[in-house]
């Protein structure tokens, strides 16, 4: 189904509503700043790290942050990827998000990208703890556990599934103070 795009979302192809719910209005929002977040998938696993603190502490996520005022987003995500968890990827990007956060005083604009391979050592630091998981049940890929959604935030186990299955996507969701997630869309591209 097409439906009209919520408020910060830019998608410029057809999309396709994928899953919807919540609230019945969005948040308002002034400022929007820029982010990244990256992850590895191969052999039927994927990369997560664990953040050790700062903004989203003690919840698994991709490798990212802000985009520095010099540089493209791609750049931003291979530098992340390389501070957070020690390794260079061929990153490509592979879905756009948009998040609202209740007492924040900026909206987060966030591309997602993904790579298959990597070079260099994959290394802790004093950010993020890099764990692989398996994607699925079904994937021989013991020892890893599972994608721990419930250490993540609650809008990827929306996205992620497009995400491992290579479909762009895009999706905003908003956050109340207490960090449950009150209003979500997310679409197919
Ligand atoms: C609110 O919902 C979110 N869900 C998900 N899955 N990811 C999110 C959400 N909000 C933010 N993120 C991502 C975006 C970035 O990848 C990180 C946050 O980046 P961080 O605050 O660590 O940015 P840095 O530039 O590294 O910050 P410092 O240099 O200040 O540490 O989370």
């Amino acid at each position: 189904m097409t439906t009209s795009l919520p408020p910060g979302v830019v998608c410029e192809g057809e999309h396709v509503e994928r899953h919807a719910g919540g609230a019945t209005e969005w948040l308002a929002f002034d400022k929007i700043k820029l982010y990244t977040n990256a992850f590895i998938v191969e052999e039927g696993r994927i990369l997560l790290g664990y953040k050790k603190r700062g903004f989203g502490k003690d919840l698994y996520n991709g490798f990212g942050g802000k985009v520095e005022p010099e540089e493209t987003p791609l750049q931003a995500a291979i530098r992340e990827m390389e501070e957070e968890a020690g390794i260079t990827a061929p990153l490509r990007k592979c879905g756009t998000l948009f998040f609202v956060c209740d007492g924040l005083d900026h909206a987060f604009h966030i591309d997602l990208y993904v790579a298959n391979d990597y070079t260099g050592n994959i290394t802790e630091t004093d950010e993020m703890r890099p764990e692989w998981f398996a994607i699925s049940e079904d994937t021989p890929s013991a020892p890893h556990p599972p994608i721990p959604y419930k250490q993540m935030w609650a809008d990827d186990v929306f996205w992620m599934p497009m995400l491992l299955a290579n479909r762009p996507f895009v999706g905003r969701a908003d956050f109340a103070k207490d960090g449950t997630m009150q209003k979500w869309w997310f679409a197919e591209v």
